[in-house]
């Protein structure tokens, strides 16, 4: 046998051996390969979910109000029914001990004032009482702040006898970005500029102070708990933060700023003030007087409120450097001066996927993640939110639609790169996948479908299992 044969006869077999070795690790990634106590869980919400809209006693919300508004909604769904999880939770609870989930994310109603699973609560998601709304405009009133603490105060008391994992908000950025600034979620206000279907408000002004009263709802509820429900109750309180990760479209100093302005308005924008005490320099000394301040006292109130940081992930976005807007026409996503894309010297930043603003990145991630240690104090964090969505499509049949090998390798692919950051130091404690089953998407309606578990809209929301739920019942099974 010659020399060149010899060795590539060595190489092949190194490669095979690499191969089996990868395929061994593979095929045992699982439960086991995270640090003992890792929670893994699935989400929910309750306007997405229960249904009942009118039942139990329950008020309107803001989101009863707005999708019922016809146009603003596609398809004008409406969370009326949406999965009915009000009347079969028990059929669902069980769906949840099937997978071997270990916790379970869900929202408590406000407008409603829930076992072996951990409930891993959401104080508000997003469903403010309408008759807050029309008696004082909500969260653009420092009145919510006391109405706020009082319901969280109804729930510590209630249920924190069971409950130790809680979050005073789910996502603040969506309900002032889309609720304030461009009115494409509940209470649907924005500048008549932005849109002539809005609620006429203010862009550039109103999502700041509706931030800024969550802010102080936020650190108030953690205040009252921790003196008045923890001595006792044990349990631990947040706050969950949305964000992209961000690469600059260039290497060039303005695209590589816009970066930082991007993960400071939508981020830091929450992160600097709860963990610095402070926003972010960025918004600063950009927003002057539109931006509200905090006293000495509401500083020493905010900084350090919270026990975990909730993070939620869907995409990673190319950035790229954009002036400011003429000085009339004022909006928040105005001033971020920042173009995001999917697409960086002509390649992709992530997969495409159904849904046209996520673009499929796990390593980004990992990113945000190091990015949550580097400049947060290394938080606990739990991923909170990480999911994709596929089409709901009558045309599809049901058989094909249970086939969700995308939704496996998605989150596969994300959890090996939450791994990575545990490895890097990231004090990650655990992960949620949204979406336990397909849900009313807020303004999607039902177009998409997030879940682990299909639901068969057009047969009395029947529930069907995905091979992705067999998928996370084997990959947690002890
Ligand atoms: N949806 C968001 C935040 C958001 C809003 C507008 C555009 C991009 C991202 N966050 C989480 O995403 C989940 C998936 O959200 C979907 O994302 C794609 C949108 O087109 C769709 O309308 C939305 O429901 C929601 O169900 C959760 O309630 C929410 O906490």
């Amino acid at each position: 046998m010659g020399a060149g044969t010899a060795m590539a006869k060595r190489a092949l077999s190194a490669l095979l051996l690499a191969a089996l070795v990868c395929n061994v690790a593979y095929a045992k990634f699982g439960r086991n390969s995270f640090p003992e106590g890792f929670i893994f869980g699935t989400g929910s919400a309750s306007y997405q979910y229960e249904g009942a809209y009118k039942e139990g006693g329950k008020g309107p919300s803001v989101w009863d109000t707005f999708s019922h508004i016809p146009g603003k909604i596609k398809n004008n769904d409406t969370g009326d029914v949406a999965d009915d999880l009000y009347h079969r939770y028990k059929e669902d609870v069980k769906l949840l001990k099937d997978m071997n989930m270990d916790s379970f994310r869900f929202s408590i109603a406000w407008t409603r004032i829930l076992p072996r699973l951990k409930p891993f609560v959401t104080i508000f998601h997003w469903d403010t009482p309408q008759a807050l709304e029309s008696k004082y405009k909500g969260f653009l009133s420092e009145n919510i702040i006391k109405d706020y603490v009082d319901f969280a105060d109804v729930c510590f008391r209630e249920f924190g006898d069971r409950v130790k994992f809680w979050t005073t908000f789910n996502e603040p950025w969506t309900y002032a970005s889309q609720g304030y600034g461009t009115g494409a979620h509940a209470p649907g206000r924005c500048s008549p500029f932005i849109s002539k279907t809005c609620t006429p408000g203010d862009s550039g002004r109103e999502p700041y102070i509706v931030t800024h009263h969550v802010l102080l709802a936020h650190a108030k509820a953690v205040r009252l708990y921790n003196a008045r429900y923890k001595p006792s109750q044990h349990g631990q309180i947040g706050l969950t933060a949305v964000s992209h990760w961000f690469v600059p479209n260039t290497d060039s100093p303005a695209d590589v700023k816009a970066v930082k302005r991007s993960l400071d308005f939508m981020y830091g924008w929450f992160l600097d003030p709860i963990v610095h005490g402070e926003y972010p320099g960025t918004m600063r000394a950009y927003l002057g007087d539109r931006l509200p301040t905090f006293t000495p006292e509401e500083v020493s109130l905010v900084k350090g409120s919270y026990d975990f940081i909730g993070v939620n992930y869907y995409t990673t976005y190319s950035t790229s450097n954009k002036p400011p807007a003429n000085g009339l026409e004022l909006s928040y996503d105005g001033d971020i001066r920042a173009n995001t894309s999917g697409f960086r010297d002509g390649m992709l930043v992530g997969e495409p996927e159904f849904v046209p603003i996520f673009f499929n990145s796990p390593k980004g991630l990992r990113e945000l993640l190091l990015y949550t240690a580097r400049e947060y104090n290394n938080p606990v964090i739990y991923v909170t939110e990480n999911g994709i969505a596929e089409e709901n499509s009558n045309r599809i049949p049901l058989k094909n639609a249970l086939k969700d090998g995308h939704r496996i390798r998605f989150h596969s692919q994300h959890l090996q790169f939450v791994k990575h950051a545990i490895r890097n130091g990231v004090n990650v404690k655990g992960y949620f996948t949204w979406t336990f089953m397909d849900c009313f998407e807020w303004g999607d309606g039902y177009l998409d479908r997030f879940g682990l578990i299909f639901i068969d809209r057009l047969n009395g929301l029947k529930r069907y299992r995905k091979e992705s739920s067999y998928w996370i019942e084997k990959f947690l099974k002890r």
